[in-house]
């Protein structure tokens, strides 16, 4: 379980990103972070793996605090959240196996790590999350020669590899064409209930998160403005969150979007691909 109190950041340029932030995350829940541009969306995201100091509140994992406490406590807590990002950040050069692996460094000690000399264990984990992802038979090719959806899959399974409690994930399917989004899309969400794991995620395509998240929070000028279930997520609300002139904006280009999408799917089907 994920809990936050009361959490406030206003940075030194005095902008508030977050106002008076409640919110908990149980565990095996997926929970959708929306809102428009500057709703303090990352700043909350970071604010939770403490890469941005919050101003006031608290937050709890596993009912283990992940504020108010020393460096040495901060690095064991960060072990335990597992991140996923829009461009992937994997290394390129190195194999899908040892970008998985690389999720094990905050475990295995330095020379270790720098030797690959991983322990038995680790790659026996790494395998049957490589398995688990569909990614089995890829294990030993580079990052970059991977498509996008196949390296947001290790992406995925790196992160499991530091036997997460929780799962902060920003954005993972921005770079991604819309059927890839829906699989890796379905992929975290079982993954996570698998696994009980608790998970943020930060997400622009309101469609997406309507069709797959169970919760769905909208963050606005640093406060929460709603937090409910895709259902109650209606066109009223959803100009509360982004403003009538914004949504307006956002559903057009939704229907472009899938007008553009209809027109490709005509192409080739006359073209005969
Ligand atoms: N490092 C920073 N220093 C000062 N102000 C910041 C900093 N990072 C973010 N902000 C401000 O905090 C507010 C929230 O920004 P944040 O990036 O968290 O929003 P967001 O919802 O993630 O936006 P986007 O969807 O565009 O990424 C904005 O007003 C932004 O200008």
């Amino acid at each position: 379980m994920l809990e936050i109190r009361d959490l406030t950041k206003t940075y030194k340029t005095g902008d508030k990103a977050l106002n008076n932030v409640s919110l908990s995350v149980p565990k095996g829940q997926v929970v959708g972070l929306i809102g428009p541009s500057g709703a303090g969306k990352s700043t909350l995201i970071r604010c939770i793996n403490r890469l941005v100091e919050p101003t006031s509140g608290a937050i709890t994992l596993s009912g283990r605090p992940l504020t108010g406490i020393g460096a040495g406590e901060l690095r064991a807590m960060r072990r335990k959240i597992g991140m996923i990002f829009q461009e992937f950040a994997l290394v390129e050069r190195l194999t899908v196996m040892e970008n998985v692996l690389s999720g094990r460094l905050g475990y295995v000690g330095f020379w270790r790590s720098y030797l690959r000399r991983f322990p038995a264990e680790d790659i026996q984990r790494a395998y049957r999350l490589l398995d688990r992802v569909g990614l089995m038979d890829q294990a030993d090719k580079r990052a970059d020669a991977l498509s996008g959806g196949q390296r947001q899959r290790v992406g995925i399974a790196r992160a499991l590899a530091q036997e997460p409690e929780l799962m902060l994930v920003d954005e993972p399917t921005a770079s991604l064409d819309p059927k890839t989004s829906r699989q890796i899309m379905r992929l975290l969400i079982e993954i996570c209930g698998e696994r009980g794991l608790p998970a943020i995620v930060n997400i622009h395509d309101v469609p997406l998160a309507q069709q797959f998240m169970q919760r769905i929070v909208g963050l606005r000028a640093g406060r929460i403005v709603f937090d409910g279930t895709p259902a109650e997520l209606t066109e009223a609300v959803l100009t509360k969150i982004y403003g009538a002139e914004d949504w307006a904006a956002m559903r057009k280009g939704t229907e472009e979007d899938k007008a553009a999408d209809a027109d490709t799917l005509r192409e080739m089907l006359r073209l005969g691909a």
